[in-house]
């Protein structure tokens, strides 16, 4: 499998009124094809700073002081460099944990759909439109697209909206997809569902996922690897198994204490 993302010894930084803020320390992370690596830590730990940085949606005030971010080979981050735009939405497609943020209430499933394939594939026919906007609700185990298709957010459930959302991550066929948090508002029955069809879909297209979770619990079963993050740092990173049943770190110890059904 090769290497799809890396990130190599990134180092960022807030520039805050009182001075700089370091949030990102000296962090490594690599993504192959066909594999889940899920980024977990507690509130605060700089998973979403990781997570934004790879695709360039840093705050204002935050800057890379170190390190790179490679997609494929080709540094897209590094300080002083930001070559995410030819990639985001494209080659990275990026879920949240609101499908609210993803999807426009005042659009059909079906423009909206049309309009990120429009963006990303030049001169796309109609008709090519329909047709893959049509397979990727089907990819995302949705019963009935045609309905989905000509429904507003709105008149889906929480669930079928966030498969929306995932659809519109990977319609335009991403290398990479980021998940940021992005089944924690759903309940525990959708979120198994939704964590199955991440499964299914980097199994079924080779692409890469990165799965930003404060659940640990959720990320031993979804994930081929584990990185845990603390305080801006990598504290612990392996195979998932190895994490969870062989804890090198105290801090991925007390995570791991702290799920109520681990023993
Ligand atoms: N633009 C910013 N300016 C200053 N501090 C920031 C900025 N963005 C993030 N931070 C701080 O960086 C730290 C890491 O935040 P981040 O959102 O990456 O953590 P997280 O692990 O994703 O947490 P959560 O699960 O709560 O989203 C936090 O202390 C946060 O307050």
């Amino acid at each position: 499998m090769s290497v799809l993302l890396k990130a190599d010894g990134l180092a960022v930084t807030a520039r805050l009124a009182g001075g700089d803020l370091r949030l990102l320390d000296d962090v490594d992370l690599e993504i192959r094809r066909g594999q889940i690596v899920g980024v977990v830590g507690e509130s605060g730990s700089g998973k979403t700073t990781l997570a934004r940085c790879v695709v360039g949606l840093l705050d204002r005030n935050v800057r890379v002081e170190r390190g790179s971010v490679t997609l494929a080979g080709d540094v897209v981050v590094a300080p002083g460099v930001d070559r995410t735009d030819r990639v985001r939405g494209s080659a990275v497609g990026m879920v949240f944990q609101d499908a609210s943020r993803s999807l426009n209430p005042l659009m059909r499933v079906r423009t909206q759909l049309a309009e990120v394939l429009r963006r990303h594939v030049r001169d796309i026919t109609r008709a090519e439109v329909r047709r893959r906007s049509l397979e990727v609700l089907e990819q995302m185990r949705i019963a009935d697209p045609a309905r989905v298709l000509d429904s507003y957010p709105h008149q889906l459930s929480g669930g079928l909206r966030q498969r929306v959302a995932i659809a519109l991550a990977v319609v335009t066929r991403p290398a990479l997809v980021i998940a940021d948090e992005c089944t924690t508002a759903l309940d525990v029955t959708t979120q198994t569902k939704v964590v199955g069809l991440f499964r299914t879909l980097v199994d079924e297209l080779g692409i890469g996922l990165l799965f930003v979770t404060h659940d640990l619990m959720l990320a031993s079963d979804l994930c081929d690897r584990i990185t845990v993050m603390s305080g801006g740092r990598v504290v612990e990173a392996g195979d998932a198994a190895s994490v969870l049943d062989r804890p090198q770190q105290e801090y991925t110890r007390r995570l791991l204490a702290a799920i109520p059904s681990w023993t």
